[in-house]
């Protein structure tokens, strides 16, 4: 005997169904749920993935329309069009089944139920779940991979994610707790310091590893775009929707949903996320059924704690929700002794791809990479080193072949302090610095900073630069 590998809820009010049910089943299909009260189905809908539901038509004594369970089918074909349902009707409620059908059912068993006909029936409802789920999967990997293409180097990568100073080791105890679970991780750090990769981390050691990352830079769509891009759009929604496409957000579903920067997103923005999280379901532009998503969200800012918890910028309902559990990068100046590491990483990553031998570092080199104040963090020290290999091919390399920048006195001493404002402070002087020190060249000055070039007008509009 071959168990049905998916989940499939009996919803009846009639305890002895729901019993027999149990015998029937509990050895035949993989996980089985019952519910006798169908007002529970949104809540329990919204906690667990359901593949087939074998739904009652009549819940109210005496009535036997099935007017009941008509309207627990157009629940499930509107908010779960994926769920498969499969209607239970008395003998006498053939016509009722049919009519089912046409609202969408998939199938009818007739009560009380040849065991052989019910077992092949959800047999086959499984399999038409799972192929429309993966069917839903592609598509949305589809859209990913067109979406994603600027991530696909990155996501190409084994993830190798280094530190080993106290503050490192402690934020990694975090993640190998929280990554096996479906929390949501809220991730603070500053620019380059290593959120997408830390993100990508628990990503890997979570249990949706084998699904897509999608990772959205929340900052970089614009706002009239943000529905279109996020939730999708159906074919003739708005002019130049020539096709359906769907949204990134749809795309995520059975992996994770990384949103970055998300401090960037307008209060109006934050609203409509917000909604989409709550109910798990979104809506693509100009269409009327929803979606049901199934992601994990990890999100991630270098804003300050002052702006997070400031409800005139930033939605408290939606930190809240966001922050189950939350992890703080430590800038690299602040843990210096994993400098020698992680320069150690980058010679060897660099070696390899301009296929020379690994350089060494003087003792001199290493001890002015670690004076360094690093207001680009690990990002910048990627590129100082990968710049230094490309523009020497000395054996070993020196402090100078590094050519690191000044960095102005008031952000060395900003950076000393640990309070979130003065990181805000520290970035926008490193960017006015960096600005000034290339004479307004955005891409000299974005270079410097270890930043891309649409990452420095994003930081150069918010602080008003
Ligand atoms: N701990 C680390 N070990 C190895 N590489 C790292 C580490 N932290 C960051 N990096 C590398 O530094 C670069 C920047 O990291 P990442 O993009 O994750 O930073 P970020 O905080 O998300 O940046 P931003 O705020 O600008 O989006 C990447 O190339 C990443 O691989």
């Amino acid at each position: 005997m071959t168990v049905i590998a998916g989940h499939l809820l009996v919803l009846d009010d009639d305890e002895d169904i729901l019993l027999s049910a149990r015998l029937l089943l509990k050895r035949q299909i993989k996980t089985l749920s019952c519910l006798n009260d169908a007002a529970e189905l949104p809540e329990f809908l919204a906690h667990h993935m359901i593949d087939v539901v074998l739904l009652d038509m009549n819940f109210t004594l005496g009535d036997n329309s099935g007017r009941d369970g008509f309207e627990w089918l157009a629940y499930l074909r509107t908010h779960y069009p994926q769920i498969v349902v499969v209607v239970m009707t008395a003998y006498a409620g053939v016509e009722l089944a049919v009519n089912a059908i046409k609202a969408g059912a998939t199938d009818f068993v007739i009560k009380p139920w040849s065991n052989e006909k019910l077992i092949a029936t959800l047999h086959s409802a499984v399999a038409l779940a799972q192929a429309r789920n993966k069917n839903q999967l592609l598509q949305g990997e589809n859209v990913a991979l067109r979406g994603s293409l600027e991530h696909l180097s990155q996501m190409q990568k084994p993830a190798c994610f280094i530190g080993e100073t106290t503050s490192m080791r402690e934020l990694l105890r975090k993640l190998s707790l929280c990554a096996p679970t479906e929390a949501n991780v809220l991730i603070l750090g500053e620019n380059g310091s290593g959120k997408e990769l830390l993100a990508r981390e628990i990503h890997a050691r979570s249990k949706r590893a084998g699904n897509i990352f999608m990772a959205i830079d929340m900052g970089a769509i614009p706002e009239n775009l943000f529905e279109a891009e996020l939730f999708g759009y159906k074919k003739g929604a708005f002019t130049g929707a020539n096709e359906n496409r769907m949204g990134r957000l749809v795309a995520a579903n059975g992996g994770t949903l990384f949103l970055d920067e998300i401090a960037n997103l307008a209060l109006h923005l934050q609203v409509k996320l917000l909604r989409v999280l709550e109910q798990r379901q979104v809506t693509p532009v100009g269409d009327e059924k929803p979606f049901a998503l199934n992601v994990r969200v990890i999100a991630a800012t270098n804003a300050s704690y002052v702006h997070l918890t400031d409800e005139r910028q930033f939605r408290q309902d939606l930190l809240y929700r966001l922050n189950t559990v939350e992890l703080t990068l430590p800038p690299l100046r602040e843990r210096k002794d994993d400098i020698p590491l992680l320069a150690d990483h980058f010679l060897s990553v660099y070696a390899q791809k301009y296929q020379r031998k690994k350089p060494l570092l003087s003792h001199k080199a290493l001890a002015a990479l670690q004076e360094y104040s690093w207001p680009g963090n690990v990002r910048a020290l990627n590129h100082a080193i990968e710049r230094a290999l490309v523009l020497s091919d000395k054996d070993t390399l020196q402090a100078e072949d590094f050519a690191l920048a000044p960095v102005a006195e008031n952000s060395l001493s900003d950076s000393v302090q640990t309070n979130c404002l003065n990181l805000e402070i520290l970035e926008r002087n490193a960017v006015e610095k960096a600005l000034k020190k290339h004479a307004g060249n955005i891409s000299q000055a974005a270079r410097e900073l270890g930043l891309t070039r649409m990452a420095l007008y994003r930081r150069m509009e918010k602080h008003d630069l």
